[in-house]
């Protein structure tokens, strides 16, 4: 789409702007050129036809049942330590570049034995991916540096700019660990008891999402209710689909 010139300077305006952002699924925010990539590996070595995916990873408006269906794609494409951690580097790198400065990022933690993966391991990679760009990625500054890019402290100064040290900004990020509506009573219990013991690593509540035709509110309800006791925060999706307001409310009610 072309922009007039004036909407093109609002569009760089708001990009520049600071900002929290506080809903962001980690792989929901998977860059549509490693997935190809990804997809692209497992065609090579015949696991998978990247002919029949393309479409689904391209697309750029989606229903809510084709989210779902690309999310179990991502899963599939996206199971070992090195690319979960790879993804959360990008992700953070793509919202810094936006110029967010304090990010809110929520994951689902997975097992896969075949890779040796628990989902303590899982949220490691995740938590190596947030180490890896905290120290690496200061941000754009808005108020600082204008329209220069601060890289690192070593390309601070310039002929005619010098950027204040002080003043330049840096992406802050936390984690929330996300219950899957597929899970059971004790992986709920699990991904709860999880993000307690290790909230001193940076995670900072709990989420329930997930697919909102399946599964039933009674399974989440001691998770959810334990994290509570504990005074750990948590966030619920609910009420996406019209015939679930019901099991939305208990939840809320709990
Ligand atoms: C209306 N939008 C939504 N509603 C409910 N759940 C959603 C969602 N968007 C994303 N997810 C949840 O986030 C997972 C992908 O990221 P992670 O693998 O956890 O990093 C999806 O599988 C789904 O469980």
């Amino acid at each position: 789409m072309m922009l007039e010139a004036g909407e093109e300077r609002l569009v760089r305006a708001c990009q520049r702007l600071p900002k929290v952002e506080l809903h962001a699924h980690l792989n929901g925010c998977i860059r549509p050129s490693l997935l190809l990539e990804l997809a692209e590996e497992r065609d090579i070595v015949g696991q998978l036809s990247l002919s029949d995916f393309k479409d689904v990873i391209l697309k750029e408006d989606r229903s809510l049942e084709e989210c779902f269906k690309l999310f179990a794609l991502i899963h599939i494409l996206t199971t070992d330590h090195g690319i979960i951690t790879r993804i959360t580097k990008e992700v953070i790198e793509d919202f810094a570049s936006e110029s967010v400065v304090y990010l809110e990022l929520r994951t689902t933690p997975k097992h896969n034995e075949k890779v040796g993966m628990s989902k303590r391991s899982y949220v490691e990679a995740v938590l190596a991916g947030i180490r890896a760009t905290d120290a690496a990625f200061p941000l754009e500054s808005f108020f600082a540096c204008e329209e220069k890019i601060c890289a690192s402290s070593a390309t601070m100064e310039t002929p005619n700019h010098r950027c204040d040290e002080k003043k330049i900004g840096r992406i802050h990020v936390r984690l929330l660990l996300s219950i899957d509506r597929r899970e059971s009573v004790e992986g709920a219990m699990e991904t709860v008891r999880l993000a307690w013991e290790m909230r001193h690593l940076g995670i900072v509540g709990i989420d329930l999402s997930g697919d909102p035709c399946i599964g039933d509110w009674k399974t989440f309800l001691p998770a959810l209710t334990w994290a509570k006791e504990q005074g750990f925060p948590v966030a619920l999706h609910c009420a996406e689909v019209r015939c679930y307001f019901f099991s939305s409310s208990k939840l809320i009610d709990a």
